[in-house]
């Protein structure tokens, strides 16, 4: 692939309105069918619509279960395996309904007056779990009711988490709780209570207790402590789990017969993504990690821009396993561990990132959504040991049949860095590549800065790559999926330890022959927006540069992103005022001055993760000094623009960044 269009044709911005997202497989109790969650983007509506799908594990066309004009998603099998219940906006907040897996009409279950964001199913199918914003005293007082005074606009401000990328306004002081309400219909009620944002609610297998993850400690205003508790079903006083200030756990999952739970995490919270997550056991006595020598972080680290999310959990078979997702050097695999300790075993594996899994509840079967670099997603399933593995959707074959993709090809090279680490990293042809011919490159950077390029469809890689653009992409120092050690390295020294991996990269790239050196471009979003105004700080070698949801000046975005001021305590070494030095070494604008590469700058007005002023300090000072500068903004978008802003912006934001490269390389 890359070398000719044959009959296909070349991908276009307006294509992501040709793709399909299945996300979210969950496999039924008797392990004959998988439910999803099957997501598209309405051209007409410039929205996205979601609808529940079932598919029958051997094979059969998929069927539609829901067709509302909204978002369905969040399916789950009630354990008999009768219905489905689900989360969906038909009737504005998101709710959960019940459908019937024989047909018919989904009925309303919840109508909580703050929505429900999460769900769970009793073992005797009886009840629901539910996360929710509700506190009990606001059923009595329903919308239209009379409020005592008239509402000001002015913002009280007490918390110091006040704002949060995605919701717009400030958040309020509401917290979210536990509740439960009859699975058939009926009064809900609150389960847990108090200052604390409680989530994930697991049911014991006996049904009688609820294990949720919670951050009770006395400093949760400041730290960001993540524990596990468990509370009677009935309502009651929480019992702690694993907690205490080094907790930094989630995705609690009961053993088969109650008496232990399991959980992923790590201890060293203000770490964040920068240390590997394990999976752990606490069974009343020590809690024991299970994953010390696996060398890879727990969980999904991948990024791309076409996939529905999912964030699945943790499974326990009745048989003793323990299953979980580990990312490794660019693909995300689904591993198992026994969980009476033991080594842990890869189970699906391949080129490719397992976006989310379930297991059947005798353990015997997997469902799961994974993607490739010629394909976003699909749902598999497959035996509990990784065998018999089939394909049950082909969501997007009829589409990527007509159009003309780049296979990436990986390449390991030794880092510019004196320490010459081998670095990971994929090279893109352009569509109609030509031997002998130069191309021009763009180096694609990715955020994080834990995060992780994977073996996965990037729609605005293959745009360029169409648009005749050699693309490389790698995982360099920062980067989750090679270890701890790998992670951690760029901690107080962001820039200065990731540009010699990612120069290594190009170079080695250039190496190869078919790249035009005068028609270099660099582009990234987020700590990839932070680093290609780093790199064009300290190299004039590129020809353009597209900054995207950048960072520019450490010291305004301490205390102004909702990220909160514990990131940048830890990844650049401590707070302004004792490390002043490092805010000022390791900001991009300090090298304004530096910059003269044609920078074309995208934000989002509504980022609140890197907020809009780091941009608009990066473009005046440019400007002032007179530089190729241009400033695109996108209107009540946020951070996440590039993967789930409305339809419309995403197509123009690839256009403003084809349209830049095209006029500078
Ligand atoms: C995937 S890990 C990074 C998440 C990180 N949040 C907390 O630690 C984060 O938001 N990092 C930002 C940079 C930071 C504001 C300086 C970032 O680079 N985000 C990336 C990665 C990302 C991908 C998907 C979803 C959330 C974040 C980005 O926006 O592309």
């Amino acid at each position: 692939m890359g070398a000719s269009t044959g009959a296909k044709r070349r991908l276009t911005p307006e294509d992501i309105y040709n793709i399909t997202l299945v996300s979210d497989a969950q496999i039924s109790p008797d392990g004959r069918h998988v439910a999803y969650t099957q997501t598209i983007l309405d051209k007409e509506k410039n929205d996205y619509r979601s609808s529940i799908f079932v598919v029958p594990v051997d094979g059969g066309t998929p069927r539609r279960f829901t067709s509302a004009d909204a978002r369905d998603s969040f399916p789950r099998w009630s354990p008999d395996g009768s219905r489905i219940a689900f989360l969906s906006n038909r009737t504005g907040k998101s709710q959960v309904w019940m459908i019937s897996v024989d047909g018919g009409e989904a009925t309303q279950v919840t109508d909580l007056p703050e929505g429900v964001t999460y769900f769970a199913w009793s073992p005797d199918g009886s009840t629901l779990a539910l996360v929710s914003k509700t506190e009990a005293a606001q059923l009595e007082k329903r919308e239209g009711d009379e409020e005592d005074e008239e509402k000001s606009d002015v913002v009280r401000i007490t918390r110091i988490r006040f704002r949060a990328d995605g919701v717009s306004g400030f958040l309020d002081d509401k917290r979210s709780h536990i509740w439960c309400i009859p699975a058939a219909g009926g009064d809900p009620w609150q389960v847990t209570s108090g200052d604390f944002d409680d989530a994930w609610p697991v049911w014991s297998p006996g049904g009688h207790e609820i294990a949720f993850v919670s951050n009770r400690t006395e400093d949760r205003e400041y730290n960001t402590v993540s524990e596990i508790w468990a509370v009677p079903a009935r309502g009651g006083e929480a019992r702690p789990i694993a907690t205490g200030d080094d907790a930094y756990f989630g995705r609690p999952v009961w053993s088969v017969d109650g008496a232990a739970i399991a959980f992923a995490g790590h201890r060293q919270p203000e770490a964040g993504g920068a240390i590997d997550s394990h999976v752990w056991v606490a069974d009343g006595g020590a809690t024991r990690c299970l994953t010390e020598g696996l060398g890879r972080t727990v969980g999904d680290a991948g990024i791309n821009d076409t996939f529905a999310s999912a964030n699945p959990g943790l499974a326990w078979t009745p048989d003793g396993w323990i299953y979980f997702q580990v990312s490794d050097s660019g693909n995300t695999h689904v591993y198992r561990v026994p969980a009476g300790g033991g080594d842990p075993s890869l189970v699906v594996g391949g080129q490719r990132r397992v976006l989310d899994f379930s297991l059947s509840p005798d353990g015997s079967r997997i469902a799961f959504v994974a993607g490739d670099p010629l394909n976003p997603c699909d749902v598999y399933v497959c035996r509990a040991d990784g065998s018999d593995e089939r394909r049950l959707t082909a969501v997007n074959e009829e589409f990527f049949s007509s159009v003309a993709l780049s296979q990436p090809e990986e390449f390991r090279v030794p880092s510019h860095a004196d320490d010459r680490a081998e670095i990971h990293g994929w090279v893109m042809k352009p569509i109609g590549f030509e031997p002998g011919r130069k191309y021009p490159l763009v180096l694609e950077i990715h955020g994080g800065p834990h995060g992780m390029y994977a073996n996965h469809y990037f729609h605005e890689f293959q745009l360029l790559a169409a648009q005749g653009y050699v693309v490389v992409y790698t995982n360099p120092r920062g980067s989750q999926g090679y270890g701890t050690e790998y992670a951690s390295y760029t901690r107080a020294a962001w820039g200065e330890k990731d540009m010699p991996d990612l120069m290594a990269a190009v170079d080695y790239v250039i190496e190869q022959g078919y790249v035009d050196p005068n028609r270099l471009g660099v582009t990234g979003g987020s700590y990839g927006g932070y680093m290609t105004n780093w790199v064009i700080g300290h190299t004039d070698r590129f020809n353009a540069a597209v900054t995207q949801r950048c960072v520019s000046d450490l010291y305004s975005f301490f205390g102004t992103s909702d990220i909160g001021f514990n990131f940048g305590a830890y990844e650049w070494g401590g707070v302004p005022w004792e490390v002043r030095e490092n805010y000022v070494r390791l900001s991009p604008i300090t090298y304004v001055e530096n910059m003269k590469t044609p920078l074309l700058i995208i934000h989002s007005e509504e980022d609140y993760r890197c907020p809009i002023a780091q941009a608009e300090q990066l473009f005046i000072s440019l400007k002032i000094l007179g530089r190729e500068v241009e400033f695109v903004r996108f209107p009540n978008e946020n951070h996440n623009l590039s993967r789930s802003g409305k339809p419309k912006h995403r197509v123009e934001r690839l256009q403003f960044i084809l349209g830049w490269f095209q006029r500078y390389l």
